[in-house]
C-alpha cells in the first residue's frame, strides 16, 4: 500500500530533488507540499523556481503550498521529509514530532544529538532503534532520523569498508560542486576561474558526524568511532558532484588490491532507491570524475579510484552527487528503511 509523504521546504533546491526522486516511486505518494509563508496558498508550479534538469511532474505542480506547520498537513501524511533551511527546521521539525509525524530530515541541527539516529542504511541501520530513546526523552509520538552532510556522506561508506583493517586516522580534502551551497550561494564571480579554499562549518561536520556514523550502539547510546578525522573543504565550479582525497592511516597491512576488494564487496541494501553496489572503484586512476560519474546509480552510488599504498595506510579518492545521496536521495532512502523497518 502505498505511504503518504510529504515535503518541508518543498520549492527549495532540495525540495526539488526530492520531488524528482519521488515521482513515480514505488512506495510514496506525494500528498503535501509546504513551503515559507510567501509560496503558502500558491500552487506548487507558482510557488518554485524550478531548477531540475526534468519538468515538474503536472499532479505537483497543482498541488497547492501549505504553511510549515502540523496544522497545515493532512493528518493522512505518514512521513514527512525535511529540507527547510536549519534555522527553520530547528524550530518546527520539534512540532512536527510532538504532533505525531515521522520525520526524515536533511537538514544540520540535531544531527550530532545523542538521541537522534543520524543513518545511512548500507552503514547503520541498527542506529535506527535510538527512535525508542528518543521517544523516551523527549515525549515525542513521532520520530526523527537525519542523513548526513553531503561531504561526510561521500566518504563514510568508504571509511565503513576499511574499518575491518582498523580505521586510525583520516585525513580528507574535499572539492564540492557549487549546488551544495544553494541556487544563490556564491556568486558566478566568486567561484567562475577561482576555488573557495574553506566552508564554513564543513569541516567540523565531517570531522564529527563520521564518528558517529561509524560509531557503535548499544541500545541506549552511540559511542563515537574512535579515529581521529581530519577535513579540509574547498569549493570548486562544477554544479553537482564532491570529490573528495582521502588519506587513511590503517591498524593492519592491507594492500590496495585488499582496499578495493572491501570497497567493491561491501554490502548494500535491498531498498528501491539504493544502488546494487554501494561503492564502485575505478581501476582507472584518472577516475572518478564529477561529471562523468557523479550520476552513476541514478546519483545514489560511491565511487572510489586511485586507491594507492601510503607509509601508514591508503589514499584514494571518493566521489557522489552532493544533492542526491548527499541530500533528497539520502532522506528518501532513510524514509524506506523506517517502512522496512516497521517505525510507519
Ligand atoms: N543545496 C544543497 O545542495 C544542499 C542543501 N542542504 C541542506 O538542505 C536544506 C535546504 O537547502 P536548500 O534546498 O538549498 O535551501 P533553499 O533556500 O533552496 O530552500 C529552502 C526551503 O525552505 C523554505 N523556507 C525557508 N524559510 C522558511 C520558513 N521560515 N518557514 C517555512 N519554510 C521556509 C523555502 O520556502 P520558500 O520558497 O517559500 O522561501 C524553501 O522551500 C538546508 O538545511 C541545507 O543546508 C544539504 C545538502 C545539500
Ligand atoms: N555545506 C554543504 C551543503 C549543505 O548544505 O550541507 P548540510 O546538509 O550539512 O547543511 C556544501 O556546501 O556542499
Amino acid at each position: 500500500m502505498a505511504v503518504q509523504v510529504g515535503i518541508l521546504g518543498a520549492t527549495g533546491a532540495v525540495g526539488q530533488r526530492f520531488i524528482q526522486l519521488l515521482d513515480d516511486h514505488p512506495t510514496f505518494e506525494l500528498a503535501a507540499v509546504t513551503a515559507s509563508e510567501s509560496s503558502a496558498g500558491k500552487t506548487y508550479g507558482e510557488a518554485a523556481k524550478w531548477r531540475v534538469n526534468t519538468p515538474i511532474p503536472d499532479d505537483v505542480a497543482s498541488m497547492e503550498v501549505t504553511r510549515t506547520t502540523p496544522e497545515a498537513v493532512s493528518d493522512d501524511v505518514d512521513l514527512l521529509f525535511s529540507s527547510l533551511p536549519s534555522s527553520v527546521a530547528a524550530e518546527v521539525e520539534p512540532d512536527f514530532l510532538d504532533a505525531g509525524y515521522v520525520v526524515s530530515s536533511n537538514s544540520s541541527n540535531d544531527r550530532m544529538a545523542p538521541d537522534v539516529p543520524l543513518t545511512i542504511p548500507e552503514i547503520n541501520p541498527g542506529h535506527l532503534d535510538l527512535i525508542e530513546v528518543q521517544r523516551d526523552e523527549r515525549g515525542w509520538d513521532g520520530a526523527l532520523v537525519k542523513n548526513p552532510n553531503c561531504s561526510t556522506i561521500t566518504m563514510v561508506p568508504t571509511l565503513a569498508a576499511l574499518d575491518q583493517f582498523g580505521l586510525d586516522r583520516v585525513h580528507v580534502t574535499t572539492l564540492q560542486a557549487v549546488s551544495g551551497a544553494g541556487y544563490d550561494g556564491v556568486t558566478s564571480m566568486e567561484i567562475i576561474d577561482n576555488a573557495i579554499p574553506h566552508i564554513g562549518g564543513e569541516e567540523e561536520k565531517m570531522e564529527t558526524e563520521s564518528r558517529k556514523l561509524l560509531g557503535s550502539f548499544d541500545g541506549a547510546e552511540v559511542a563515537l568511532h574512535d579515529a581521529e578525522v581530519n577535513a579540509s573543504c574547498n569549493r570548486i565550479p562544477t554544479l553537482d558532484g564532491h570529490l573528495e582525497s582521502v588519506f587513511a592511516d590503517l591498524e593492519e597491512d592491507a594492500s590496495p588490491e585488499d582496499v578495493a576488494a572491501a570497497m567493491r564487496e561491501y554490502p548494500g541494501v535491498d531498498l528501491p532507491s539504493a544502488p546494487e553496489q554501494l561503492i564502485h572503484v575505478f581501476e582507472d586512476n584518472y577516475r572518478p570524475q564529477p561529471r562523468l560519474d557523479r550520476d552513476r546509480g541514478d546519483g545514489m552510488q560511491i565511487s572510489a579510484g586511485a586507491i594507492q599504498a601510503t607509509e601508514g595506510g591508503v589514499k584514494y579518492n571518493c566521489l557522489a552527487h552532493n544533492t542526491i545521496r548527499g541530500a533528497a536521495g539520502a532522506s528518501v532512502l532513510n524514509g524506506e528503511l523506517l517502512v522496512e523497518e516497521g517505525w510507519i
